[in-house]
């Protein structure tokens, strides 16, 4: 049995404001691209872990991977004895911003409701989702969302042109999430306004030029290399919007079509992780 785990990328991410418990208010546009972990799930009578991929070695030191967090906490929510050998195909960079660890949590809950047969009903999967981090809500439906509150509000993304491209790239620098939350000076960003939909790319590009990412400025203070990524994919041909995805240090370039963002994504430096591609096409 297998489960794909997408990458996620935040087109823009404002940070609206904070909770008493320290957590930010976000307000994002979320898209997920063919650039994805693969979660593979095979009978056995005990649970078990095995990483491998290209990306696989960055986790293999770490004593909790995030799949079999999220195949205990499934197993205690529904009564049933954690079980199966899974080996999860990691591609995408570890604490990079595009939600690797959580689209890889969000797989195994996935895949394990129907390995091991249960049901949980979506309320309670996504509060399920929500303890094992503020992105694996929107990682479960893997498609287009806008996302709120801490991750947990979820609502409709404004209908997307047919056949975006896509480039991503990293300059191999890990940036943990909660340094950059806590490196951003200032105040905080309105909710977008947005518009129910967009006919081209170049269109999105220009509303999206008008929001921001409240986390690249102190992202780029914590990982220069960052702004040398964004310099190179907006010199790549057809780039019509280069910004940083979530913590970073992973930042994205938005083209009007797939072909040309996997030719773009060549010409960026070797050693950087680099992918180019289109957006994930959900199962029906
Ligand atoms: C910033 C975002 C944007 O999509 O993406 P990534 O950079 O992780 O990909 C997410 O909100 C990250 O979600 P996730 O990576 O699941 O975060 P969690 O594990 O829940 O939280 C890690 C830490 O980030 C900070 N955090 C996270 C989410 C949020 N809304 N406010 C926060 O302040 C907190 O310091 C928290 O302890
Ligand atoms: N399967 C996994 N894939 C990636 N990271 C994982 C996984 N399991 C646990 N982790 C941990 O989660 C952290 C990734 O969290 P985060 O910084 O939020 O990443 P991202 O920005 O890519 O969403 C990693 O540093 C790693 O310690």
């Amino acid at each position: 049995m297998l489960q794909a785990a997408p990458a996620k990328v935040n087109l823009f991410l404002h940070v609206t404001g904070r909770r008493a418990d320290g957590y930010h208010l976000l307000d994002s546009l979320v898209v997920f691209l063919a650039a994805a972990d693969s979660l593979h799930w095979a009978e056995a009578p005990a649970l078990s872990l095995s990483l491998d991929g290209p990306e696989g070695g960055a986790l293999r030191a770490e004593p909790d991977n995030l799949v079999l967090r999220a195949a205990r906490l499934l197993a205690e929510a529904t009564g049933v004895s954690p079980r199966g050998f899974l080996r999860l195909d990691k591609h995408l960079p570890v604490a990079s911003g595009i939600g690797g660890g959580s689209a890889d949590a969000a797989a195994a809950l996935r895949l394990l409701c129907r390995a091991w047969n249960v049901a949980v009903p979506p309320d309670a999967m996504a509060a399920l989702a929500l303890r094992l981090g503020a992105d694996v809500p929107v990682c479960l439906a893997s498609r287009p969302a806008r996302m709120e509150g801490v991750g947990e509000l979820l609502g409709p993304a404004p209908a997307l042109p047919p056949g975006l491209g896509m480039v991503l790239a990293n300059p191999r620098v890990a940036l943990a999430t909660p340094a950059v939350f806590r490196a951003r000076a200032g105040g905080f960003s309105p909710r977008a306004a947005l518009p129910p939909g967009w006919a081209d790319a170049a269109a999105m590009a220009r509303d999206l030029s008008a929001c921001r990412n409240d986390l690249e400025a102190p992202a780029i203070g914590l990982c220069p290399a960052v702004g040398e990524v964004l310099a190179a994919l907006r010199a790549l041909p057809g780039c019509l919007l280069a910004r940083m995805s979530g913590s970073g240090a992973t930042c994205f370039a938005l083209l009007p079509d797939a072909a040309a963002a996997t030719a773009a994504a060549t010409l960026l430096p070797p050693e950087w992780w680099r992918w180019g591609g289109g957006l994930y096409e959900t199962p029906a």
